[in-house]
């Protein structure tokens, strides 16, 4: 019912609204006849838009718009057409007998598209398509919107392109001039003057052009940089997780080659599309000088060529990506083949992968043959229309040179301009459609910039006196990328102030994940990790993290000096306490048989020192934050067992500071307060060292495996 109620109520409204608009304008308002006919049309579209935006629009009409846009416009074109060619006087359409000779033959070429389409036009998902079109236009938006700062720059450049263009649409007016002033009486004063202008025209608008390249480039470099900061603050606040899903190489590309594809494809977009437009402006304008009939002629062809464009850009588009997707799958068939060859040949499966391959080829070849049909369809298009523009624009030309209307040189100035308007108006039409597509680049840099970490960082918490307890209460965890299977299960333990924790227990039972834990690198599945009874995740992000420090087995150095890597993350430290720290590292007598000292570069990575100094180092940068938790994962595998003793007794007279010692080497654990015993991922052991031998359980037989 749908399939035919939209064209029928739409034809009815139609011819309605002609019969009762003609009656009032021709009764009220007596015009000329062409006149009128336009101001009836247009009046209706508005009326016969809003109506077929309430209707349901049936499968086989593509788009309620363009067909209002038919009805409405092919009969005042046809009257004037009609008019300026055959001096036939305009005819009043305003019966039902003549609105049905524009409504069905509309409605069969509808139903005919719509049948021939999917023979010649591949199929796609209008859904799917509908949704990325609209989030294109969202990022376009966004991307013009991070552009604002440069607002100067940019009005300045579009000054400077509406300049240029202006000049240079002008030169073709000035041809036609010195064409009429050499085929008529010739003066040597006006000839002179035109060719002047003509070449002060010439330099000005280049000079204005290279102004507003350079003003537009500079622009382009500031959304870069500006957009690579924000999206280095986005990815440096997501969490651990995030980190361990995205390849580092990903990251580089989006911060690197993404953000340059998106400041330079949405402005450079904008730039020529704005050129355009104001060229077609400009044309049409000089067209108009010369003559608005010849002008008005002209435009008959412009909404043919817009459908045209839009329906090649829309096929040609979709056929050119699935081009490249059929070209990428066939080399991946080759590759597969070519790697795998031992087994194909043992299998003696050459003949058969051939034929695998030669499908894959078979594909690609089908869809380059469509889209190349599509591009032969177009072509042949286009021209006809031009041709067709262009014959008729003739013939009434000469009709206009005869009658003495218009002059041969502005004939020619007209010429000119229009085949140059034809060309603008075809790429502008080309660009409105490119122009929100280049934000494609900008979706994958909004996702990232949009991205929320999992692990919050919104704590606020950040009390002067920190009494230090932490507490593990019936913590489950398992890691995001194997959610299924929990790596901590109902663990629960205290880290009481000033208190040596050990965390022992074979490979893989957990003792890692716990730092990860404790500093909320994640966030557990259930139960709660507390320090002086507040969850962590109330506390604020840097005084947590001034408060729990770590220091892993391999530490990372920075670039820089001893000093400013010891002082790494604070703000102004003094000298005296960065030195205390190194101090109690035990690093102190180490650094100062260095060339420089404290000011020693440490090398790319620390590369310049050796493993227990770079140990030392993160040592004291953890110890110079003064913190309540000291976190030590296998942090001294690298030193001597007498450094490593004086480095624990050291750091057991630092008052109130907890330690929790990750260790393997079991001999540097006996003396700590309390040792908890982690297998799969379960605190099977808890108790000191006395207490543990006495169970006799899986601690004394870690120890003799140990021994
Ligand atoms: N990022 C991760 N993603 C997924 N699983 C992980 C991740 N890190 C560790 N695991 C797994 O979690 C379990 C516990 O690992 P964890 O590193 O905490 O153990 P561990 O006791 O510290 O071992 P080791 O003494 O060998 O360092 C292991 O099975 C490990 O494979």
């Amino acid at each position: 019912m749908i399939s035919f109620s939209f064209p029928l109520l739409i034809f009815l409204l139609d011819s309605s609204l002609s019969y009762v608009l003609s009656f009032l304008v021709y009764k009220y308002y007596p015009i000329y006849f062409l006149d009128a006919v336009w101001l009836v049309n247009l009046i209706k579209i508005p009326v016969l838009r809003v109506v077929s935006q309430k209707l349901p629009r049936p499968w086989w009409i593509p788009s309620a718009l363009l067909y209002v846009l038919t009805i409405c416009l092919v009969p005042p074109l046809y009257q004037t057409l009609r008019f300026l060619l055959l001096s036939q006087p305009p005819e009043l359409h305003s019966g039902l007998a003549h609105s049905l000779l524009y409504h069905l033959p509309l409605s069969v070429a509808c139903l005919l598209w719509d049948l021939l389409s999917p023979f010649v036009f591949p199929e796609e998902d209008a859904e799917e398509n509908g949704n990325g079109k609209k989030k294109e236009r969202k990022n376009f938006i966004r991307v013009i919107k991070l552009s604002k700062d440069d607002w100067p720059f940019l009005t300045l450049a579009f000054l400077f392109l509406v300049v240029s263009l202006m000049l240079e649409i002008s030169i073709p007016h000035y041809m036609g001039r010195v064409i009429d002033i050499l085929s008529n009486n010739f003066k040597e004063s006006e000839f002179l003057m035109a060719i002047l202008f003509m070449a002060l025209f010439s330099v000005t608008s280049s000079l204005s052009a290279g102004c507003r390249g350079g003003l537009f480039l500079f622009s382009m470099a500031r959304l870069n940089i500006r957009l690579q900061k924000l999206l280095f603050r986005a990815f440096a606040k997501q969490d651990i997780a995030f980190f361990k899903e995205i390849k580092t190489g990903e990251i580089i590309s989006r911060l690197s080659r993404d953000t340059a594809l998106v400041s330079r494809a949405i402005p450079g977009n904008v730039n020529i599309t704005l050129r355009m437009l104001v060229k077609c402006i400009g044309y049409q304008y000089f067209m108009i000088l010369v003559s608005w009939k010849l002008t008005l002629l002209n435009l008959i062809s412009t909404p043919l060529i817009g459908i045209i464009q839009r329906l090649y850009d829309k096929y040609h588009q979709d056929l050119v990506k699935k081009v490249q997707d059929s070209i990428a799958s066939s080399s991946d068939v080759a590759k597969e083949i070519i790697e795998s060859i031992k087994t194909v040949k043992s299998f003696a499966s050459e003949e058969a992968e051939a034929e695998r391959y030669e499908e894959a080829l078979k594909n690609t070849h089908n869809l380059q043959y469509k889209r190349d049909l599509i591009r032969a369809i177009y072509v042949l298009a286009i021209r006809s229309v031009n041709l067709g523009a262009q014959v008729v624009m003739l013939v009434y030309g000469h009709k206009l040179i005869q009658s003495g209307a218009i002059t041969s040189g502005q004939m020619v100035s007209f010429i000119l301009y229009q085949m140059e308007a034809v060309n603008y108006l075809q790429s502008l039409f080309y660009m409105l459609s490119e122009i929100t597509h280049s934000a494609g680049a900008a979706t994958k840099v909004f996702e990232y910039l949009d991205q929320q970490p999992q692990v919050s960082t919104a704590g606020s918490l950040c009390p002067e006196n920190l009494h230090g307890e932490f507490e593990f209460k019936n913590v489950t965890f398992s890691y995001p990328s194997n959610s299924e299977i929990p790596v901590l299960n109902d663990v629960s333990f205290t880290l009481k102030p000033g208190t040596v924790t050990a965390l022992v227990g074979p490979s893989g039972g957990g003792k890692t994940t716990c730092v990860a834990l404790l500093e909320r690198f994640y966030e557990p599945q259930s139960g709660e990790i507390l320090l002086d009874g507040e969850p962590l995740a109330e506390y604020q992000h840097e005084y947590l993290h001034r408060k729990v420090a770590l220091v892993a087995q391999e530490p990372v150095l920075f670039a820089g000096t001893v000093k400013e890597n010891i002082a790494y993350g604070l703000n102004n430290p003094l000298d005296k306490e960065l030195l205390d720290a190194a101090k109690k590292a035990k690093a102190e007598s180490f650094i100062d048989q260095m060339d420089k000292g404290f000011d020693t570069d440490v090398g790319s990575r620390g590369g310049e020192l050796g493993a227990g100094l770079k140990q030392q180092i993160a040592l004291a940068r953890a110890l110079s934050r003064r913190p309540k938790l000291l976190i030590l994962d296998e942090a001294s595998s690298c030193l001597d067992v007498g450094m490593e003793n004086e480095i624990q007794q050291s750091l057991q007279s630092i008052p109130n500071l907890s330690l929790l010692i990750i260790a393997h080497r079991l001999r540097t654990v006996r003396n700590a307060n309390q040792i908890l015993v982690l297998e799969g991922g379960e605190l099977k052991e808890k108790g000191t060292h006395n207490d543990l031998l006495k169970l006799d359980g899986l601690y004394k037989k870690l120890l003799q495996n140990h021994n």
